[in-house]
C-alpha cells in the first residue's frame, strides 16, 4: 500500500466515529480543515459507546466546570437541531436524589444555584405530590434541575455524520487502523489504506489505550461492561413523559456504591430504562465472552433499589442491552497533546457522562488540533494529572 501524495494530506484525520469523533469532525469540517474520520466498523455500529436511543443531559454537576460549560453545549446542540432539521433533544427535568448529607448531593445543589440554573429542592410531602412512583426513604432529599433532560442519542451521532460530510469531510467506516507513525506529517495505516495528515486526533473510545501502545503512552483508563436495563411499568405510562416522569440520578442511594440513574419510557413501550452507574472490566474487543471470575452483580442491587424506590415497576429486567464506559480515575475527561507528539490529540476517558458535553469537546479537540487555545479552562482535563499512574509503553 503506497501513502498517499503529498498534495493529497489531510489537515486532520479523526480515529474514532462515536460522537466524541464525529463532533471533533464536524467542527473541523465547519472551519474548512480537510478531514478523514476513520472507523473501524461499519456505520452505525452498537460496539462502543455512543449507540442507544437516548441520553441525559443536564447542567447539575458537582463540579461548576462542567455546570459552565454545559451552557454552551445547549446553544450547540440547538444550532446542530437547526441544521439538522431534526429534534434531537426534550426537556423532561432531572430529579436528583440523595442522603440530604451527602456531599456531592449537597455541592450539586450548590452548583446550580450558583450558576443560576432554573432549579427547584422538594420537600417530602411535594416528591410524593408530584412523582408518586418514587418513595424516598427518611433522610433523603430531592431536587430538579429543570434545564435537563433526553438527547436522542443515535439521532444526534447520525446528524453530526452527515453535517460533516455535507461539509466536505470524509467518513471512511469498516477500517480499523492499525499503525500510527508521528511526525511532523502523521502517518496513519489502516486494514485497507495508508493516509497522511498534518495533525492526528485519537477519539477512539474503549480502544484508546490499544492505539496509544504504538505512541509510546498509556494512560490510566478502565473499560466496563454496563449492562442497560429496561423495566417494565406495572400500569403501562405511569413513568412515562406524557406523565411528567423525569430523568432520574440517584446518589448512593440504599446503600449503593455507585449511581443509579433512569430515564422515562421511551426506545421500548412500557419499558423505563433504570441503570448502574458501574460495571465490570472488559477488553473492548471480547465484550460479550462470560467473565471468567464473578465482578459485580448489579442487577439483584438495581431490583432492590426498585422494589423500594420505583415500587411501580417489575422488580426483574425486561430487556438487557450492553454498552461500554472508559473511566479515567477521576472521572473527569482527558482533552489534551500527546505529551512527545505536540500534532496528536487525545479525546478518551468520557466515564460515562461525555455524550452530553460533545459538541464542547469536539470544539476543544478540533481547536487543539489547529494549534488553537480553546477558551475554556483545560486544566481538570490534563494528561498530566495521572503522572503517577502513567506507563510507557515504549
Ligand atoms: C450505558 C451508557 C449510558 C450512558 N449515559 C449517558 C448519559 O446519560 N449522558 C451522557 O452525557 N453520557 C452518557 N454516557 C456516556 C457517553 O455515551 C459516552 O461518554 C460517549 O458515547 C463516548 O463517546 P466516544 O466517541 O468517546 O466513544 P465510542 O462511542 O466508543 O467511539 C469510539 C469509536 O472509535 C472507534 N475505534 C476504536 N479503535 C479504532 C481503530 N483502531 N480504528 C478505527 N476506529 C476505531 C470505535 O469503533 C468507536 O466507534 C453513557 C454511556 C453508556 C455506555
Ligand atoms: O451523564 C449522565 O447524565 C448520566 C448520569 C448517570 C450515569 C450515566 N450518565
Amino acid at each position: 500500500m503506497a501513502a498517499q501524495s503529498g498534495s493529497s494530506v489531510y489537515d486532520c484525520i479523526v480515529i474514532g466515529a462515536g460522537i466524541q469523533g464525529s463532533f471533533t469532525a464536524y467542527h473541523l469540517s465547519k472551519h474548512k480543515r480537510r478531514t478523514l474520520l476513520l472507523e473501524q466498523f461499519p456505520l452505525p455500529h452498537s460496539r462502543g459507546s455512543s449507540h442507544g436511543q437516548t441520553r441525559i443531559t443536564r447542567k447539575a454537576y458537582p463540579q461548576e466546570f462542567y455546570t459552565k460549560m454545559m451552557a454552551e453545549c445547549y446553544q450547540l446542540w440547538a444550532e446542530l437541531e437547526t441544521e439538522s432539521n431534526t429534534t434531537l433533544y426534550r426537556q423532561t427535568g432531572l430529579l436528583l436524589l440523595g442522603p440530604e448529607e451527602n456531599p456531592e448531593f449537597c455541592s450539586t445543589w450548590r452548583s446550580l444555584v450558583q450558576n443560576q440554573v432554573p432549579c427547584q429542592y422538594l420537600m417530602a410531602q411535594e416528591i410524593q405530590q408530584r412523582f408518586p412512583g418514587v418513595c424516598l426513604q427518611p433522610g433523603e432529599a430531592a431536587f430538579i434541575d429543570h434545564t435537563a433532560g433526553v438527547l436522542y442519542a443515535d439521532k444526534a451521532l447520525r446528524a453530526v455524520q452527515d453535517l460533516f460530510c455535507h461539509f466536505g469531510g470524509t467518513i471512511r467506516d469498516g477500517e480499523k487502523v492499525v499503525d500510527i507513525k508521528p511526525g511532523s506529517v502523521v502517518t496513519v495505516t489502516t486494514t485497507s489504506g495508508i493516509y497522511q495528515a498534518k495533525s492526528l486526533v485519537v477519539a477512539a473510545g474503549p480502544w484508546t489505550n490499544k492505539l496509544m501502545a504504538s505512541l509510546g503512552l498509556q494512560l490510566p483508563l478502565q473499560t466496563l461492561k454496563i449492562n442497560v436495563c429496561y423495566w417494565k411499568e406495572k400500569v403501562p405510562g405511569s413513568y412515562g413523559v406524557p406523565q411528567n416522569f423525569p430523568c432520574f440520578l440517584g446518589f448512593h442511594l440504599n446503600k449503593a456504591q455507585h449511581h443509579i440513574y433512569g430515564l422515562p419510557s421511551k426506545e421500548y413501550p412500557g419499558l423505563i430504562k433504570v441503570c448502574y452507574h458501574h460495571g465490570n472490566e472488559v477488553d473492548p474487543d471480547e465484550r460479550d465472552r462470560e467473565a471468567k471470575t464473578p465482578g459485580l452483580q448489579e442487577i439483584p442491587i438495581l431490583s432492590d433499589f426498585i422494589s423500594k424506590y420505583l415500587p411501580g415497576l417489575e422488580a426483574e429486567p425486561a430487556v438487557i442491552e450492553h454498552c461500554m464506559y472508559t473511566n479515567t480515575p477521576d472521572e473527569n475527561f482527558i482533552l489534551d497533546r500527546h505529551p512527545s507528539f505536540q500534532n496528536i490529540i487525545v479525546g478518551a476517558g468520557f466515564s460515562g457522562h461525555g455524550f452530553k458535553l460533545s459538541p464542547m469537546v469536539g470544539k476543544i479537540l478540533c481547536e487543539l488540533s489547529m494549534g488553537k487555545a480553546p477558551d475554556c479552562d483545560l486544566q481538570p482535563f490534563r494528561i498530566q494529572r495521572f503522572q503517577n499512574h502513567l506507563k510507557s509503553a515504549l
